[in-house]
């Protein structure tokens, strides 16, 4: 959003008319970004960009959240200042996300931002509710971002690639993801997914003692 710009009331008000539970806010792209791939194949790649989307902070959070009566969920959070931040101003839950690393080159994935939140402010999974997307691949993705107490993930192009092949394409990703969840957590020992924690995971690797 710009600096300038008003809550869009409108747009909170059809939202709201839709019956729809919540609004998800993307705060982890607030500049425009360099889009290396695609700057091999065209001139320029801020065609589809906004350049007035660089204004984010949290009192602009609690304007827009003030503006409407449905949970405003942050998508995008990077940092354990910004989890804590996140509860201090109310927001009813958080989304850990580097935006699949499209927006910025080197910004943290988010079993890594989920392992800060775990070393350094653990009650933030019991205050608030976590959820986290990006790079989740396999079903071990899952639920090494289980066990550090994120409630839930989400899939972009796992799921935008299965959707060449249409609702089967889908369907074959969700069954297959399903059945990977399942059986790594049948090969830990796990009989209740529910149950996941840190004692499940290996926390000796380099990346995890970082
Ligand atoms: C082609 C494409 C477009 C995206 N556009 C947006 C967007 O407009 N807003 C947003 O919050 N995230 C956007 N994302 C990021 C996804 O919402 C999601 O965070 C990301 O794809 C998850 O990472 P993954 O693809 O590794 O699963 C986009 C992702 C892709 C692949």
């Amino acid at each position: 959003m710009a600096a300038d710009d008003e809550a869009p009331r409108d747009l909170f008000a059809k939202i709201e008319a839709a019956g729809r539970k919540a609004i998800v806010l993307t705060v982890d792209s607030a500049a425009d970004r360099t889009a290396y791939r695609a700057k091999r194949l065209l001139e320029d790649t801020s065609l589809s960009r906004d350049p007035r989307y660089t204004f984010m902070s949290w009192d602009f959070y609690k304007e827009l959240q003030n503006a409407t009566s449905l949970p405003i969920i942050p998508k995008g959070i990077q940092t354990v200042e910004d989890a804590r931040k996140a509860i201090e101003v109310g927001a009813p839950a958080i989304f850990l996300s580097n935006h699949g690393g499209r927006a910025l080159d080197g910004s943290p994935s988010p079993v890594e931002i989920a392992w800060e939140i775990y070393k350094e402010d653990p009650d933030v999974f019991n205050e608030i509710e976590v959820y986290a997307d990006g790079g989740v691949r396999y079903g071990t993705d899952v639920m090494k971002l289980l066990a550090l107490g994120v409630r839930a993930v989400g899939l972009g192009r796992p799921f935008m690639y299965a959707n060449l092949y249409g609702a089967e394409g889908i369907s074959r990703a969700i069954s297959l993801l399903s059945k990977e969840v399942t059986s790594a957590a049948g090969s830990i020992g796990l009989s209740d997914i529910g149950n996941i924690n840190t004692s499940y995971i290996k926390l000796t690797s380099t990346q995890w003692n970082s």
